[in-house]
């Protein structure tokens, strides 16, 4: 007989479970309060007690950091339960282990384990558990997962997914190979948010595959839009700190990710896993503080915007030089070539009778030539000194030996980081591929390949402590920056993105171009897009189509594309579909321009004939829900229920980095699409 077989008992059970969760919050609060308690008693017992001897004192210091860290357990727990109260579990699989003695066990899946001690049994396991991995992997019938101890084989008999919300059972189903379709079609069809959520329910076979991927060192997901790339990422993050507890925490993970806005987009992910958050970064703030914030740089989104309103093809070739593999190498040669040639040793005058020869200098340098130069000068001064000590019986004093260490640093002429990145052009023979903007302002194509001689030069500042790095929208970094990274973050990596949706067409990098970086890379695609309907995914694939892509089968509305007389009658038209937006069941509205210029001014436009209306720029920190404004380029990575792209007419897009925005554009819509344009209709949509 089947466990809890029928819905009427499945619902019963349900409350059981509930009712033994809220006994165990009721009895942590006894055991928080006890804590709570004896640390006030000794509180008591020391402002009461000033004679107290050491030995005491120290052994009372240990029993209230002992009492204190338990206590922080306990809550812990509660709030961890308190979180599982709403949705207790959301999937069951029956297993029986092929074994003679086995029984038939149904593993309750949830975001937590729930262990009763009354029962002694495990009455929720958590989703990353060993066991957990087969209700992503396997329907029903023979299944297989690996445990501490081995592999376990076995047959599921059931299979059960629950749909379960403030503590009630809204529906549930029994499992056959449509049934996960009909709740991930369910889960696909709701609204966007205005954050992130996780996808724990509904996770897919091949996307299970890399959350729990714990064996390669460096994983690079090529994913198309929609596929599901970060959610996975997060849920991948969320597996390892569970996998691996103790070993890594939260704190040791960073992101990369693009921008704030972005960054505020996925933060729930984690949190809502049941884990904190991790630190967060961007490619400029890494790269500036490698230059001890020296120098004003031109940011990636002046880069991408300058490129899309006036793009110069001498500023196209100095972007798409500093992107190859040839110009990483001709930095490397030139480094090699500075070791070489920039150290010039001359005799220093030490005391008043002894002379440092030239020629001892020059030998010191490449004694020690596997510190990076700017590193070596301490080292050696301190090394001829010791020499002299030996040899002549010298002690020098201090402003001596500081004046050695000068003359012998004054004695290499590579101390500038800017000169010697001018040097390098000029030896490279290409002089014209470095210029410097107004108002001392460096391009952001080099302040990648600055910090790379500033690293070679200085040695690394490896961020030891930092034990896993997840790189998000990888296609818009180029090898160089990879190089930095690689130098800076030898910890393991998740790099993710896919090549059709760069903004930095003449910086990007493709997969295979990462793997070249990172030699232990190992390159997983995910295929299926689950963002947009299938209407939508087929206008995205006329734009710019990609072979591998798969589309789910969820159908909606026809994309529209609307054609009008002039802007006026244009934007009187969008002000019409917000109108219509606020009258859907739609709760996001995204109307992407294909700059920022043309996104305020379109902004300030529409607010003539309506409100409400929000414009998310690059100096947004969070993204908000209704009516937004925005670019292409600030749009990428989130998501809409509906979206409206302006301007869509053959002048607006017609370069390979218009066709790219447009792309990114389109593939943020989950359910409703509209172009609109006047003028000529765009050659990319037909
Ligand atoms: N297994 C799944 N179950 C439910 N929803 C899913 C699943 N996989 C992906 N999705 C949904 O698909 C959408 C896209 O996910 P996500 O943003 O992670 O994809 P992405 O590949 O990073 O997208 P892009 O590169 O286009 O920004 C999200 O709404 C996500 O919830």
């Amino acid at each position: 007989m089947i466990f809890n077989g029928t819905e009427e008992q499945e619902k019963e059970y349900l409350q059981q479970v509930i009712d033994i969760i809220n006994d165990t919050i009721n009895s942590t609060d006894k055991s928080v309060k006890e804590h709570v308690d004896t640390l006030q008693e000794y509180k008591d017992y020391l402002w009461s007690n000033k004679d107290i001897d050491p030995h005491e004192i120290r052994s009372m210091r240990e029993s209230i950091l002992n009492h204190f860290a338990r206590g922080e357990n306990v809550i812990d727990k509660r709030n961890r339960l308190s979180k599982i109260l709403d949705i207790p579990y959301f999937g069951r699989i029956d297993f029986k282990e092929n074994k003679s003695d086995s029984k038939n066990i149904p593993i309750y899946i949830g975001i937590h384990t729930f262990f009763d001690i009354k029962s002694k049994r495990n009455l929720i396991y958590d989703w990353r558990a060993p066991i957990s991995g087969m209700f992503y992997d396997y329907e029903s019938d023979e299944a297989t997962y690996s445990s501490p101890s081995g592999e376990v084989h076995g047959k599921i008999s059931l299979k059960r997914q629950y749909r379960i919300r403030k503590g009630k059972m809204e529906y549930m189903i029994e499992s056959s190979v449509t049934v996960h379709d009909d709740i991930l079609q369910k889960e696909l069809c709701s609204n966007a948010d205005d954050k992130m959520r996780n996808i724990v329910t509904t996770i897919q076979r091949e996307q299970n595959r890399i959350i729990r991927n714990e064996d390669t060192p460096v994983l690079i997901i090529q994913g198309v839009a929609g596929s599901g790339k970060t959610s996975i990422a997060l849920h991948r993050i969320a597996y390892l700190l569970y996998a691996q507890k103790g070993k890594i925490a939260s704190r040791d993970i960073l992101i990369i990710s693009p921008n704030k806005v972005f960054a505020d987009y996925i933060s729930n992910v984690l949190p809502e896993l049941g884990e904190t958050t991790v630190p967060e970064t961007s490619m400029e703030q890494i790269l500036s503080t490698v230059l001890n914030n020296k120098y004003k740089y031109q940011d990636f989104f002046g880069q991408v915007s300058e490129l899309l309103e006036k793009p110069v093809p001498d500023f196209i070739e100095r972007i798409q030089y500093k992107a190859s593999f040839e110009f990483v190498s001709r930095l490397d040669k030139f480094i090699l070539h500075m070791e070489n040639h920039y150290f010039k040793a001359t005799n220093v005058k030490i005391a008043k009778y002894i002379t440092i020869p030239a020629e001892f200098i020059g030998e010191q340098f490449k004694r020690f030539h596997r510190y990076p130069i700017r590193q070596r000068f301490e080292t050696m001064t301190d090394y001829i000194l010791e020499m002299m000590k030996i040899q002549y019986n010298l002690t020098v004093t201090t402003a001596e030996k500081n004046l050695l260490r000068k003359e012998i640093k004054n004695m290499f002429s590579g101390n500038n980081d800017l000169q010697i990145y001018k040097d390098f052009f000029e030896w490279a023979g290409k002089p014209e591929m470095f210029k410097m903007r107004k108002n001392r302002m460096l391009e952001y194509a080099d302040m990648a390949p600055l910090a790379y001689l500033h690293l070679a030069l200085d040695g690394n500042k490896t961020q030891t402590h930092i034990r896993h790095l997840l790189i998000d929208e990888m296609q818009d970094y180029s090898p160089i920056q990879y190089k930095v990274i690689q130098k800076l973050y030898p910890c393991r990596k998740t790099i993710l993105g896919d090549a059709s949706q760069s903004v930095n067409p003449y910086g990007s990098s493709t997969a295979a171009m990462i793997q070249k970086v990172f030699i232990t890379g190992e390159i997983m695609k995910l295929c299926k897009s689950y963002r947009s309907t299938f209407e939508i995914t087929c206008l995205a694939q006329k734009i710019q189509t990609n072979k591998e892509l798969e589309p789910i089968m969820r159908h909606g509305e026809q994309p529209e594309i609307l054609q009008f007389k002039n802007t006026e009658e244009e934007t009187t038209g969008i002000a019409n579909l917000i109108s219509d937006f606020r009258n859907s069941g739609y709760t996001s509205l995204g109307i992407i321009c294909k700059t920022e210029t043309l996104a305020k001014a379109l902004a300030q436009k529409l607010q003539v004939h309506t409100d409400n209306i929000s414009l998310l720029s690059s100096q947004s920190s969070a993204y908000t829900k209704g009516v937004v404004v925005t670019s292409a380029h600030m749009a990428k990575g989130l998501e809409f229920d509906e979206v409206i792209i302006p301007q869509a007419d053959n002048k607006n897009y017609h370069s390979t980095i218009d066709r790219n925005m447009l792309y990114v554009a389109v593939t943020r819509a989950m359910h409703k699409i509209t172009l609109t344009y006047s003028g000529i209709q765009n050659q990319f949509i037909g």
